[in-house]
């Protein structure tokens, strides 16, 4: 590829409105801002469809998103987190709580007041078979963006999708293909290149990998980290591997059972985690460091399902798997307190820092029946996936860095040195 055609890849002109990237890169100031955020999905009953409960998908969660970083979200399946970026791109209304986009309160905006907000914040999703209509061409999915909102790109529609299409290392040239004939990876590209068409301030990726193979997952966040780099984009990434959120996120929210437990910033995270589930899900990742061999006895393997979301258990909602739980965490809810700077934690047992409740009687039975400390190798099979990506995700990095700019045009295109797809 030429020099001119490599800068044309990569430059990412905004087709219409340049203006609008420089006005949201404030550096640091928040551009989510979310206060309570509730979603009770209610269940229906008998012939009359009586409400007789409800899940509670997400139960009072705080937290902000700041212009510019990535936001990592992660918990075990079914503690939240779709429901959660759902709420946030307002694909779902939500039960109660604030969602406040640039500061403006956007919590029950309908479909006309939403429409400008639609350029805005977009979403990319798990799965790159089932989000991408089989009978339309890449180029219609890709142009639909512009269509709906009546959007007219300079130079036409077309040209900007085959622009896109080239951002996110596909062929411009595949513009008239469909979805079957492309890769797991590529259509993931393919989506992540039509939430990228309106130039949005916020982008939200539920689970963006883990529909692909392994090998393909590496090459998937390094574009995304590679889009955010050159379009300042803002990220929330929604992940249940540990792995991949610790390469891409600045700050990390762990969630469980709708509830935000501990909330700070990835290196604090991973150095010392203060909540007891952050280290339970922290001690099943495993991280190519010869020093924590060391560390092997403090691996846990929590015992037991997450509990129901239609009735929680009371106080504390991890007391019921939790091995520091004590009577305290049975009847009263740990507020998510700022207990180091950068370091919100929702515990009264708080590792690596000192006890909120010292004097409460401890559990013993059930705070035994909670955990196990298991073997390495029990762990290695289940782990096996995570230390792959880490480990790709880290060699694609270096690499990344020593690259000369002939290689670089040849990894924007999507193609290897000989021409050959990546993604196949
Ligand atoms: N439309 C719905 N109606 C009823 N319950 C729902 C609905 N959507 C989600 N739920 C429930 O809400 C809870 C949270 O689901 P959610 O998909 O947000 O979790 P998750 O953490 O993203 O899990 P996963 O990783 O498996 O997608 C689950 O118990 C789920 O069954």
């Amino acid at each position: 590829m030429s020099e001119n055609a490599k800068d044309e890849a990569v430059a990412i002109p905004a087709p219409s409105d340049g203006a609008r990237r420089e006005e949201v890169r404030g550096d640091g100031d928040i551009l989510l801002k979310v206060t309570g955020l509730q979603k009770h999905f209610p269940i229906k009953k008998g012939l009359l469809q009586r409400q007789a409960g409800a899940v509670h998908a997400v139960d009072g969660i705080d937290f902000e998103v700041r212009a510019g970083e990535t936001l990592g979200v992660v918990g075990e399946s079914g503690c939240g987190k779709s429901t959660m970026g759902r709420l946030i791109t307002r694909l779902l209304e939500p039960t109660g709580g604030t969602i406040e986009f640039e500061g403006k309160d956007i919590t029950h905006l309908g479909v006309s007041g939403m429409r400008p907000l639609r350029r805005d914040v977009q979403m990319i999703f798990q799965d790159p078979y089932s989000s991408l209509n089989p009978r339309h061409t890449i180029g219609t999915i890709i142009g639909a963006p512009f269509r709906l909102q009546g959007v007219e790109p300079e130079g036409g529609i077309k040209k900007e999708v085959q622009r896109l299409l080239s951002v996110v290392g596909l062929n411009p040239e595949h513009y008239n293909r469909y979805p079957h004939e492309f890769s797991g990876g590529q259509r993931q590209r393919i989506g992540i290149a039509r939430a990228l068409a309106l130039n949005p301030k916020l982008v939200v990726a539920d689970e963006p990998v883990s529909a692909l193979d392994v090998s393909i997952q590496a090459q998937v966040v390094n574009l995304l980290d590679d889009l955010q780099e050159e379009l300042g984009l803002t990220y929330v990434i929604i992940a249940h591997d540990l792995s991949v959120v610790r390469h891409v996120s600045d700050r990390i929210a762990v969630m469980y059972l709708g509830k935000i437990v501990e909330l700070a910033d990835r290196d604090q995270l991973y150095k010392a985690p203060m909540h007891p589930y952050t280290k339970a899900l922290l001690s099943a990742v495993p991280i190519p460091d010869p020093s924590r061999k060391a560390a092997k006895s403090e691996r846990i393997l929590l015992k037991g399902d997450v509990p129901s979301p239609i009735s929680p258990p009371s106080g504390c909602r991890f007391h019921t798997r939790c091995w520091k739980a004590t009577e305290i965490c049975t009847t009263t809810e740990p507020p998510l307190k700022e207990l180091r700077p950068g370091q919100r934690v929702a515990c009264h047992h708080p590792e690596n820092f000192e006890d909120q409740a010292p004097q409460d009687t401890v559990l013993l039975s059930a705070a035994k029946e909670a955990a196990e400390l298991v073997p390495e190798e029990e762990l290695a099979e289940s782990a096996k996936t995570s230390a792959a990506v880490a480990a790709e995700v880290e060699a694609a990095a270096a690499t990344e860095s020593a690259e000369t700019p002939a290689e670089e045009s040849g990894k924007k295109s999507g193609q290897e040195p000989g021409g050959k797809s990546t993604d196949t």
